[in-house]
Order: structure tokens, then C-alpha cells, then sequence
């Protein structure tokens, strides 16, 4: 726990040590090396938006700050243009790459990606080389005009130090704020786990497509900045050794972590020129200095820089329920659940069908995994599907919302929904959860739930507090509120199972897919999840649930399909089901007609 005063008074420290060396009158050499590390700051804060926060490796930086610096002269000198116009040109053309970096992005992904923007860095210093007419080739473009303002200094180094320091903190602060906005939300679990996010309602395209064009933009602020410092642009100042060393400086700074981009763009931009004592050995004492501070502080200065930013970057903490006594406890959920449903006529599910499946068949390679499968799912139903493992269960949750493609029809009420894309499918009001839960860990618990919200048409009043408060209650609802400001990865399983609950309801999906949501849940807290799934469905939401336990199953559900090897072999009331000899003979392998479901239910204690 840190003291009130420690904060302001780092921040004080910091802004002091940046105005001192403009304040001692330090030589204009240091100034300029100090100038160039803003700069570089600039530029390896976009890298951090595209690779630290959402997850997509740019190995061409120093090409896209190259364009930025040739574009931001070009217009200056052949277009005549200001140098604010020319900057501002600048940028829109090197976010149009952007553009291009994510149209690419979505089709290549990983260590393929890092390779084709590595490419990126021959492209530029190919074109830079040989188009002469337009570049000036290997000699480059000299006598650009540089940005002077008389009135601050004698030595431009002197008059640019603070306007530099000033767009460079500029940048940061938009950043940060844009980090835990709803896209930066959304960048982040795209990071963390995009399957998730898809099917939580993010359209990664979008989103990789807005990292890479801020990525962009900032690089081109960055070389326009350059050239308006140096008064030259050459082939040789963005080369392939400073993409990577923009890499290093966000990673000395740390992954994910924006103010943590500064002081390692400052280290990587300082400590050689401090080093040059050393002559030869200089770069050698470089490489030992960079491997000491990860050592030191494996996740980068940013463990700093992130104290530093405290509540900024988070945003509001409204108090949240205490913890529980007990580790996980459902029961308050579980009440409020049943005494809203005393107060409810009972569930009517006659209301007409939701969901219709049609000959769904989906194949991996040799595995049918389903095998034309056929049913219908009413509304205000609650439809168990079960199946002995393998038999493609998960698979037909997967194709239910966007996640594996399938051949036959899916229709959500009048709407096909089938090879649709998660997060249209999450629109339509369909929310899931996952059979091996997957949270967004680096996140909190709260960002979790905010990025799955919706916030309706029309909403008055702000989006972020409306999905702040939609988010708080779902969590409520499933009793983990006091959970809220914890990081997904610090969570139980149990905790993490009904956190993922809470994101799959905060906007009250018309269709809930559960895929085994009592695994890992203890016996108690399992009767309690099944009123909470009526609670739910009383709600009017209908639910397809995923689950091996037949006792939960009997309790809980209306009707139920049962699958076995990609077929479907029963579908029906479940004691009805549960008395078919196909299934009998799927679950137990052999042919036991009498108290059968009672048989299954007590092979299953057996193996539990
Ligand atoms: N992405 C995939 N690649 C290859 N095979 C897959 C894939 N997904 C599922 N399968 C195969 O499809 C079949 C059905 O798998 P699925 O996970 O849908 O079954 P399940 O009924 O959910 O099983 P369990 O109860 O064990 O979770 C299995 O044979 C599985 O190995």
C-alpha cells in the first residue's frame, strides 16, 4: 500500500529530472540525443498499441517511421505545404498503410505476420534506394526545413526540447486513455485470447485494423518529427537495426504496458551515447546493460511506469461487495434467484422455436464429429444436450456461435446464423461459455464483463458508466462481485467458471450456450448454479447446456438431445431419454433396459 503523497511527488521527481537537462544548460549534443529519444518514444508507443496491447508482432516499425519522415518532407518541399499540413498528410498516408497492415493481419497471424512486417523494412529501403526521381536515393533528401522557434534557444536542439517532450506526453496521455476504452478493452482480450473475444462480440478485424493504423500514425508523427528536427531523411536512418531496437524498447518497457514505453525508449536511446566512453566495447556494454534490467525486473521498467499511471489507466473503482466468508459462495445468487422465480408465473415455452438445427455436419479430417444432426430448441426452454466424451457436443456449441464452420442450417428464429461470424452471432443475442474456461487474464475481472456489454440503441447517459453498472450487476448475479478489480489469471477455477457466466449474461442473450458450466464447481455450489439457470431462464433467456452430470441434467432441464459419435440417437423428455436403449447402450456399452437412468447416474459416481 503506497501513501497519498507518493505518487504526486514521483511525478514531481520525474517532470523535475525531464526539465533539468534544458535547465542546467546541458550541450546541445546531449539535448539532441535526448530529442531523438522523445521521438523514439513516439514510435515505439505505437508498436506497443499494435504488439504490446493487441497482440500483433511488427517487425517494420522503422519502415512506417521512414515513410512518415519521407511523406512529411515530400509535401513540405514538392506540395509546399506547412509543416503542421505536411505532418498531419503524413500521417493519414501512413495510417492508409495501416490499413492495409490489418486487411493483412486478419488473413496472416503469429510469427507469419512478424515476418511479412519484417519484410516491410526491405520494402521501404528498396523504394527509398532506387526511386531516386522522388527519394533521392542512397544520398536522401537534405535541406528539408526544420522546425525553428527562435524564441525558445539558440541551438534548434534547445528551441525543440520541450515542444518535443510536450506532443510526445500528448501522445502518451491520449494513449493511455485509449487503452481502457471500450476498443482498447477489446484489443487487449483480443491479445489475450481471440477466440473468446470473437465469440464475446469483438470484431477482431476491426479492432487488429484500428492497432495498426494508430500503430501507423504514431510512427509517422515520429519520422515527421524527425525530419523537422534533422532536416534530413535517409535510407540508412530506418533501417531493419531500428525496427528492432524500437522492439527492445518495448520490451525493456514491457509488454502491454504504455507508460513503461517511455523509460525504455529513453534507456535504449541513452545508454549507448553514455556507454561511448567505452569505444569498441560500447555496444558489448549495451547488450549487457539491456539483458541486466530484464533480469532485474523480468517484466520491464513498466512495473514502474504502471504505478506511475495508477488509477489512469483502469479508470474508476466504485466500492464492490465484500468477500465472502467462504472462497466461492453462490448462495445470495442462488436466494435471490428462487424468490424471483416465487414471484414468476411459471415459464412458458410454448412460445415457438428459437433455435433450429438442420443437418449440421462438421468433419475433422477423418472424424465426423457431427453427423447430420437435426433439433429445435423452444423459447424459455432450458435443452440439456449430452453425450458420451467425443461424441460433438462442444463441436455443436462451436457452430452455434460462429466459432468452427459447419455444413446444414442453423436459424435463430427467422435469422440463419450458421458460418456467420462469432461476433455477428454474438449480436444477434447469442452468448456462450467455454468447456475449458477462457478468461482474459491480464485483464480484471470487471473489463471481462465490460467488453462482452452491449450498451442498447438509443442509451442515454454515458456508454462506459451504462456498461460499468450492466457488468457490476451481472457479476452480482453470479455472486462474484467482490471479484471485480482482481486480474482474470489470479482467479479459481470455480471463481473463473462463474465470472465467465457473468460475461455470457450481462446483456441478457436471447440464447445462452453453456458448455459444462458445474465442472470444477463443488457439489453444493452446483445445485445452486441450476436455480440460478432457472433464475435465467425465468429472465427469458433459453438455454443449451452442455453437461455429463444426468442427475443435474433430469433436474434441470425441459428436454434433452443426446449425441454419440457425431449422431444424434434420442431427443425427448429426460426420463424418457434416459429409458431409451440407444442411450443405455452409448453410455454403458452394453444393453441394461431397467433403471436405467438411475444405472448411469451411479456409473457416473463411480468414475467422479
Ligand atoms: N478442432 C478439432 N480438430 C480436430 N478434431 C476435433 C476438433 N474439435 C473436435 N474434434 C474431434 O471431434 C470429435 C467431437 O469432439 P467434441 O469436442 O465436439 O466432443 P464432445 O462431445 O464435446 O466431447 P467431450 O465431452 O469430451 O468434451 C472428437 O473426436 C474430437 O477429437
Amino acid at each position: 500500500m503506497t501513501s497519498n503523497w507518493m505518487r504526486p511527488a514521483a511525478w514531481l521527481a520525474v517532470l523535475a529530472t525531464l526539465a533539468l537537462p534544458l535547465l542546467l544548460g546541458l550541450n546541445s549534443y546531449y539535448l539532441h540525443v535526448l530529442n531523438l529519444a522523445w521521438i523514439f518514444a513516439i514510435a515505439a508507443l505505437g508498436l506497443q498499441v499494435a504488439t504490446g496491447i493487441a497482440g500483433q508482432i511488427v517487425l517494420g516499425q522503422a519502415a512506417l517511421v521512414g515513410f512518415g519522415a519521407y511523406a512529411t518532407a515530400l509535401f513540405m518541399m514538392r506540395l509546399s505545404l506547412p509543416w503542421y499540413a505536411a505532418l498531419a498528410a503524413a500521417m493519414l498516408l501512413t495510417s492508409a498503410v495501416g490499413v492495409l497492415l490489418g486487411a493483412v493481419s486478419t488473413r496472416i497471424k503469429g510469427h507469419y505476420l512478424a515476418i511479412v512486417t519484417l519484410a516491410l523494412n526491405e520494402i521501404f529501403r528498396m523504394v527509398a534506394l532506387n526511386e531516386e526521381w522522388l527519394t533521392g536515393g542512397p544520398m536522401g533528401m537534405r535541406d528539408i526545413p526544420t522546425l525553428g522557434i527562435p524564441a525558445l534557444g539558440d541551438s534548434i536542439d534547445r528551441q525543440l526540447y520541450f515542444p518535443l517532450l510536450a506532443v510526445c506526453f500528448v501522445a502518451y496521455g491520449l494513449t493511455v486513455y485509449f487503452h481502457r476504452t471500450r476498443t482498447g478493452r477489446s484489443m487487449r482480450a483480443v491479445r489475450d485470447d481471440e477466440i473468446a473475444a470473437e465469440a464475446m462480440g469483438v470484431d477482431s478485424r476491426r479492432v487488429k485494423t484500428i492497432a495498426f493504423v494508430v500503430c501507423s500514425a504514431w510512427a509517422a508523427l515520429a519520422g515527421g518529427l524527425y525530419v523537422l528536427l534533422v532536416g534530413f531523411a535517409a535510407p540508412t536512418n530506418f533501417t531493419v537495426f531500428e525496427s528492432i531496437k524500437m522492439m527492445l524498447m518495448v520490451v525493456l518497457g514491457g509488454l502491454g504496458s504504455i507508460a513503461g514505453t517511455f523509460l525504455g525508449a529513453v534507456v535504449i536511446t541513452v545508454l549507448p551515447e553514455a556507454l561511448r566512453g567505452l569505444q569498441t566495447y560500447y555496444l558489448a556494454a549495451f547488450g549487457i546493460g539491456v539483458v541486466a534490467i530484464l533480469l532485474l525486473a523480468p517484466r520491464g521498467l513498466g512495473v514502474i511506469g504502471d504505478w506511475l499511471l495508477g488509477g489512469f489507466l483502469t479508470g474508476p473503482r466504485e466500492p464492490v461487495g465484500e468477500a465472502p466468508a467462504t472462497p466461492l459462495n453462490l448462495s445470495a445468487a442462488a436466494q435471490a434467484a428462487s424468490s424471483a422465480l416465487a414471484d414468476r408465473a411459471p415459464v412458458d415455452i410454448g412460445g415457438g422455436v428459437l433455435l433450429t438445427v438442420s443437418g449440421v455436419s462438421r468433419s475433422f479430417g477423418g472424424v465426423k464429429a457431427l453427423n447430420d444432426v437435426s433439433f429445435e430448441l423452444r423459447r424459455g426452454e432450458i435443452l440439456g444436450l449430452i453425450g458420451p466424451n467425443g461424441s460433438g457436443k462442444s463441436t455443436m456449441i462451436n457452430a452455434c456461435s460462429g466459432t468452427v464452420g459447419v455444413s446444414g442450417a442453423i436459424a435463430l428464429g427467422t435469422d440463419r446464423i450458421d458460418n456467420r461470424a462469432p461476433w455477428t452471432i454474438h449480436g444477434h443475442g447469442v452468448a456462450r461459455i467455454f468447456q475449458n474456461v477462457r478468461l482474459w487474464e491480464s485483464m480484471t475481472v470487471l473489463e471481462n464483463v465490460m467488453v462482452a456489454h452491449r450498451a442498447p440503441l438509443g442509451q442515454t447517459g454515458s456508454r462506459e458508466a451504462h456498461s460499468r453498472a450492466a457488468a457490476l450487476e451481472a457479476l452480482s448475479s453470479m455472486g462474484v462481485a467482490h471479484l471485480a478489480y482482481r486480474r482474470g489469471g489470479d482467479l479459481s477455477f470455480g471463481q473463473s467458471r462463474l465470472v465467465e457466466m457473468a460475461r455470457a449474461i450481462v446483456n441478457k442473450p436471447r440464447l445462452l450456450l453453456l458448455d459444462e458450466p458445474a465442472a470444477g464447481l463443488r457439489g453444493g455450489l452446483i445445485l445452486e448454479l441450476a436455480q440460478i439457470l432457472q433464475h435465467l431462464r425465468a429472465q427469458g433467456m433459453s438455454i443449451l447446456v452442455v453437461e455429463h452430470r444426468i442427475k443435474l441434467v433430469m433436474n434441470m432441464c425441459d428436454r434433452v438431445v443426446v449425441l454419440n459419435l457425431g449422431d444424434k440417437i434420442a431427443d425427448g423428455a429426460p426420463a424418457e431419454v434416459m429409458n431409451s436403449p440407444a442411450v443405455i447402450e452409448a453410455y454403458l456399452g452394453e444393453r441394461v433396459p431397467e433403471e436405467a437412468p438411475a444405472q448411469i447416474v451411479h456409473k457416473q459416481a463411480a468414475v467422479a
